[in-house]
């Protein structure tokens, strides 16, 4: 790779820093006061006539709000802004150089996701501007869905007309559901791709409301035999499926450019065997396409999550190949976008201090979390710490690219079975972390103690936008999990978790404890809100 290095990405301190340093000072004192004064009045408390245990219960809650405010200062101590010019990357390397990308979608209820939402996220990755046979997408599905399954089979048909339309087109959004919500475009190849939507959409929700794939809906006798197999096993009792549906070598869109590959998997399940959940399925991704085509850079997205920038993997790019970054970056984390709830935000559903002012925060110490989705990550960073020369023995991810054959393909079932974990080191030292349900925090965070680096990457147009749990309900439930996988964290017995992590710096620790010890308030107090530094 030539690699003459052109200024591919800036960074720029916040203007406010001196301010947020004066006010943390200031208010450290203030704090210092309030509490000096609790503490007086408990031990001189004789006269008053008010009870002893007010006093102390009062001190005790003064001196948790004054700890989650001090561990909360990490997030004004030094926020940075990115910026990255994917338009100069072509002076420092050739398109067909490139590294392959990986994208991993995650799919587990069919009716909690709708099929038709989980192929428009798939299908948004599918086109993003990146070189086709260079890009793979994986589905899992921890559903086992004949729905799932029949609508990325449509999906694959689609997309030979998708694609060649998006770029002829220069389409930005690209997820179609997203795209003909929002345009209104009446030529005539608007009008045919509109059709050919809506069809593909009709076909996918009449399966859904018969609950299976009809014999009408099935057009080859492959296809009558593949669901012939879902008729015989149950979404918690199953064998590993894998199903290539595009093959990048094979398949080509209507206008002769090769497709990108497009796999789904479902691994295997027993109601006996614990299957730890996103991070499980996201390990069994991690093995199969380190078998089948073992790209460097992987994108991990939520089904519920498309991509609104096509660009954007090469913006990802402007730091994974700068080869003063590569030796330790681990992750280009983009944030969570919700559009749509309301204008201003008023539910604070957006929870943009988590994913904007603490991320801010987070990427001017050491780099912010990995939240789950929208996140490009260095295949190496899975496999051991910066300076490990070779991957570790029970990582398969150096098997060499032979095309899907056969073999491979009996390999990667062998790789999805539910015991081939048992007694290896996926889940701890390889691969996503399994000890917290809160798999995301956990994982960036460990990469992070064993000496990995992080990049948050904001451009102005928001490059994925996803679905904000709507109900009251949703919202308490997903809370409930943050929180509690939160303090699984931050309570971890392991030597380089929780409060004892000596790798990263001091002030990053800080702001990491904080989220563990004060989500709520981020979410449901007024940090939810947008609120700014200072
Ligand atoms: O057993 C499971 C459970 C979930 N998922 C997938 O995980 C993703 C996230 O699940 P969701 O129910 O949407 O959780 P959220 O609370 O909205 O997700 C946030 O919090 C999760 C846990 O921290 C992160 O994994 C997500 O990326 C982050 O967006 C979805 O694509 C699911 O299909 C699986 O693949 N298998
Ligand atoms: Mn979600």
């Amino acid at each position: 790779m030539k690699m003459k290095m052109k200024c591919l990405h800036t960074l720029k301190e916040d203007p406010l820093i001196p301010f947020n340093r004066f006010h943390a000072f200031v208010y450290f004192f203030a704090v210092l006061a309030v509490v000096y004064h609790r503490f007086s009045l408990v031990m001189n408390d004789t006269s008053s006539g008010v009870p002893f245990s007010m006093f102390a219960s009062l001190l005790v809650a003064e001196l948790v709000f004054a700890l989650q405010w001090f561990t909360g200062q990490g997030s004004k101590w030094r926020p940075v802004t990115r910026r990255e010019f994917p338009e100069r990357l072509w002076e420092v390397v050739e398109e067909k150089q490139l590294p392959k990308l990986d994208v991993f979608v995650c799919t587990a209820d069919p009716y909690k996701e709708p099929p038709v939402n989980v192929v428009c996220t798939a299908l948004s990755a599918m086109a993003f501007d990146y070189p086709t046979d260079r890009l793979s997408v994986y589905v899992s599905d921890d559903g086992c869905s004949e729905l799932t399954m029949f609508a990325f089979m449509e999906a694959a048909k689609f997309a030979r007309h998708w694609l060649p339309f998006c770029k002829d087109n220069n389409i930005l959004v690209r997820s179609p559901e997203a795209y003909f919500n929002t345009s209104d475009h009446h030529d005539h190849s608007h009008q045919k791709i509109k059709i050919m939507y809506q069809d593909m959409k009709e076909r996918i929700d009449s399966c859904m409301k018969r609950g299976f794939v009809s014999e009408d809906m099935i057009i080859s006798q492959k296809e009558s035999e593949l669901f012939m197999e879902w008729k015989r096993f149950t979404r918690r009792d199953h064998p590993s499926i894998i199903e290539i549906l595009l093959e990048s070598d094979k398949d080509k869109d209507v206008s002769g450019v090769p497709l990108p590959n497009l796999i789904y998997l479902s691994r295997e399940k027993s109601s006996k065997i614990a299957h730890n959940f996103k991070a499980g399925a996201l390990n069994s991704l991690l093995r199969v396409s380190g078998m089948i085509t073992n790209a460097p850079v992987i994108l991990t997205l939520d089904c519920d999550m498309y991509s609104n920038d096509p660009s954007t993997p090469l913006r990802a790019m402007c730091y994974l190949l700068d080869p003063s970054m590569a030796f330790d970056l681990a992750y280009v984390q983009f944030p969570q976008r919700f559009p749509g709830i309301n204008g201003k935000d008023i539910y604070a559903a957006e929870i943009k201090h988590l994913f904007q002012i603490n991320a801010q925060g987070l990427a001017g110490l050491c780099g912010p979390n990995y939240v789950g989705t929208g996140c490009f990550f260095n295949r190496r960073c899975f496999f051991g710490s910066p300076s490990s020369s070779s991957l570790q023995n029970d990582a398969i991810c150096d098997a060499k690219n032979e095309g899907i054959s056969y073999s491979i393909l009996q390999k990667a079932l062998h790789s999805l079975s539910c015991r081939y974990e048992h007694g290896t080191k996926w889940g701890s030292s390889i691969g996503f972390q399994y000890e917290s349900i809160v798999e995301d925090f956990n994982t960036g965070y460990r990469l992070q103690c064993r000496g990995w680096r992080s990049v948050l990457c904001e451009p102005e147009r928001p490059a994925f936008f996803g679905d904000a749990p709507m109900s009251l309900n949703d919202v308490l439930g997903q809370t409930k999990r943050w929180c509690v996988g939160l303090y699984e964290v931050g309570f971890s017995r392991s030597p380089t978790h929780g409060f004892t992590c000596t790798l990263i710096s001091s002030s990053q620790r800080m702001l990491k404890n904080s989220l563990s010890l004060s989500l709520e308030d981020q979410r449901f107090g007024n940090g939810g809100m947008s609120k700014g530094y200072g």
